[in-house]
């Protein structure tokens, strides 16, 4: 109550309760008075009642009761005031140049008093009162906040740092003797004479951590779970294949030793088709496991039976989670006890389909323990923990993770469901400096979320929603490209705009989305690496991983709604020290919130591009023509799915 006294009266004390209280008293009786002279007035000029039922309408308008002007009842004018000079103040803090405090200033009173009299609110001498003096509140600007910075555990906050540049400061093949002479001999085989960044620095780690053979760690300890961020085309998949085809080479029996999960059939594939290259000369044998094939014909490819139980067919098994699961559950003799390696590529994709619980299944069939007279019961293992003298009793097979990822997360919380062990980070990316990295180059990075190519240019087009199509055409006719690969949000886009670019003509084009089955996808893909395919328009199942050489040009068409999935997608192009193009085209209502995001994750420079409409305009007429092919296109395929 003490705050509305503050507000009604200016300065009860020092001008005295009892003063107000007569003045207002006053003021009261003048009002009434004149309110009664007006009713008096008014009541003269009315005519004579008419007798009932004459003019219903006339009688019905008058009897309603007049609308009166609003009017803040039993306040004061002091009041009233006071009110208005806070408004007035308010209004100015909103401007932003209040002062400190300050009073509002008397001229902004005194014209909003004319004006409501001029409106035929009160008459001018009630306005004029004495004047208002009273404490104001106000005084609030915004002020930005401060970011927050996460506090985090010390392992993210101060990685292993790894430079960005695959082009500068490579280190030559022969410079890491620890890698076999048979492996070194593959690599140059394949074109490779000098590891990129990311390679330099992971593979002697892992090495490192397997030195002791692969059946117990280093110095009888669990190794270190190891965390890799690096760029797109960095060269991530052979950091992780060199160092476990390594470690498996000198494997007496065959068990499932390496696990490497990926989050789609293409990844899958591709991965495997990398680790056939590198085992090829050796005993190690590989097991694709995506579903691509009947669950039968590939539990032949892992598993055999024999007369005292089964055997193991495959060293490294590729496994998408779903499919894997499906092993668990339904192979016979499908075994994880032996695995030595779990690898987790694209590893924020996968911790997002973690509501799969495929880790967990693995983990359990990992430390799956058989009783005391089981095969194995000398190496059972049990899970990671703090060592002790008696947990050094047992010779253990340590189960060591390791993940990779463009765009690993850096929430604890979500790389705590993996369960790491004493995790270890390699990054491209600054992460929160620590004394560590302090000497490190930085390649001009922005110090973003994220880390790009550097042979990676950025451009985004302003258009609107008509010219897209036009704009497209324009960029794969004009440019003149071998290979440009499109992104769409949605497999609906995709098709229309595959249709529409084939009924245009003039670019041999292609669609990749789940409308078309592992093998169509798979043929796609082939013909689009083999330069027969000019234009890919596809949803985001292409946006991971893929590696297709020569992709010159990543158009989104669709802008991408978060900035991981825009770190994918234009890492298509880029790849391996090579340099590329994305564009991305945007609709006026999309340039903001886009611009920032990127900016956030510390694009260096985004270039604007304005394509002028007489660079469309000749297209416009064949445009128009191909549009009402697609119609006819879309018209039949919806008539085939009702039938
Ligand atoms: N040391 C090397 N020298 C030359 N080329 C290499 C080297 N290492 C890898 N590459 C090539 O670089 C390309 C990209 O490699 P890779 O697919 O492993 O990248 P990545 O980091 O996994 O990318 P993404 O994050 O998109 O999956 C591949 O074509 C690969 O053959």
């Amino acid at each position: 109550m003490a705050l509305f006294h503050v507000a009604r009266y200016s300065d009860p004390e020092a001008a005295g309760i009892e003063e107000v209280r007569a003045e207002a008293g006053g003021r009261a009786r003048a009002l009434l008075e004149r309110l009664q002279s007006r009713a008096r007035e008014r009541q003269r000029q009315e005519p004579e009642p008419e007798p009932p039922g004459t003019d219903t309408e006339a009688e019905g308008r008058r009897r309603r009761p007049r609308r009166r002007p609003r009017r803040r009842r039993g306040v004061t004018d002091s009041f009233a005031k006071s009110l208005d000079a806070r408004r007035a103040k308010r209004r100015k803090a909103e401007d932003g140049d209040a002062d400190e405090g300050g009073e509002t200033a008397p001229e902004a009173i005194s014209v909003r008093t004319e004006t409501r009299a001029a409106q035929g609110g009160r008459p001018p001498e009630e306005a004029t009162g004495p004047p208002a003096p009273g404490p104001v509140l106000g005084g609030f600007t915004r002020r930005k906040t401060p970011k927050v910075q996460p506090f985090l555990p010390t392992w993210l906050a101060e990685p292993s740092p790894v430079r960005k540049s695959v082009t500068e400061g490579l280190i030559p093949i022969e410079d890491i003797p620890e890698v076999h002479p048979d492996l070194q001999k593959q690599l140059r085989a394949h074109g490779i004479s000098s590891y990129f960044p990311v390679q330099a620095a992971v593979i002697p780690a892992l090495l490192e951590s397997a030195a002791g053979g692969f059946l117990v760690g280093r110095g009888g300890y669990q190794p270190s779970d190891l965390c890799v961020s690096a760029p797109t085309g960095s060269g991530k998949t052979l950091a992780f294949v060199i160092p476990v085809v390594q470690a498996l080479l000198h494997r007496v029996v065959c068990h499932i030793r390496a696990l490497v999960v990926l989050p789609t059939k293409e990844l899958a594939q591709q991965v495997s088709k990398v680790f056939n290259i590198y085992t090829n000369t050796t005993p190690l044998r590989v097991a694709l496991v995506t579903g691509q094939k009947s669950l039968a014909k590939e539990q032949e490819n892992l598993i055999q039976k024999t007369a005292d139980g089964y055997r193991c067919l495959a060293d490294i098994v590729v496994a998408t989670p779903g499919r894997l699961v499906d092993h668990i559950d339904q192979t016979p003799g499908f075994n994880l006890q032996q695995l030595r390696f779990l690898v987790v590529d694209e590893a924020d994709r996968m911790i997002d389909s973690m509501h799969q619980s495929w880790l967990p299944r693995v983990v359990a069939a990992a430390f799956h323990r058989e009783g005391p007279t089981g095969p194995c019961a000398l190496f059972q293992r049990i899970q990671p923990q703090a060592v002790t003298t008696a947990s050094t009793c047992y010779p253990q097979m340590p189960l060591q993770k390791l993940l990779f990822s463009a765009t690993l997360t850096q929430n604890p919380e979500k790389l705590q469901r993996l369960g790491l062990y004493q995790p270890r980070l390699f990054s491209t990316g600054l992460g929160h400096r620590g004394p560590k990295d302090t000497d490190v180059e930085v390649d001009g990075d922005l110090g973003g979320k994220y880390t790009f190519p550097v042979g990676l240019t950025h451009h985004y087009v302003p258009c609107r929603l008509s010219s897209k199509p036009l704009i497209i055409l324009h960029l794969a006719l004009g440019m003149n490209l071998s290979r440009a690969l499109c992104f769409t949000n949605s497999r609906e886009n995709s098709h229309r705009l595959f249709l529409l670019v084939q009924a245009f003509g003039g670019v041999s084009v292609a669609e990749f989305s789940s409308r078309y089955g592992p093998g169509q996808r798979r043929k796609i893909l082939k013909q689009f690496e083999q330069g027969k395919i000019q234009l890919l328009i596809s949803t985001d199942a292409t946006a991971r991983g893929i590696d297709v050489q020569g992709v010159e040009l990543v158009i989104n068409y669709d802008a991408p709604q978060y900035l991981r999935t825009y770190v994918h997608r234009v890492g298509r192009t880029a790849r391996a020290g090579k340099t590329g193009q994305a564009v991305t085209l945007l609709l006026k209502v999309q340039e903001r919130k886009f611009l920032q995001m990127l900016a956030e994750a510390g694009v260096p420079q985004l270039a604007h591009h304005k394509i002028p409409s007489e660079l469309l305009q000749p297209l416009v007429p064949q445009y128009e023509a191909a549009l009402l092919q697609l119609e006819k296109a879309v018209k039949e395929e919806r008539k085939l799915k009702v039938v």
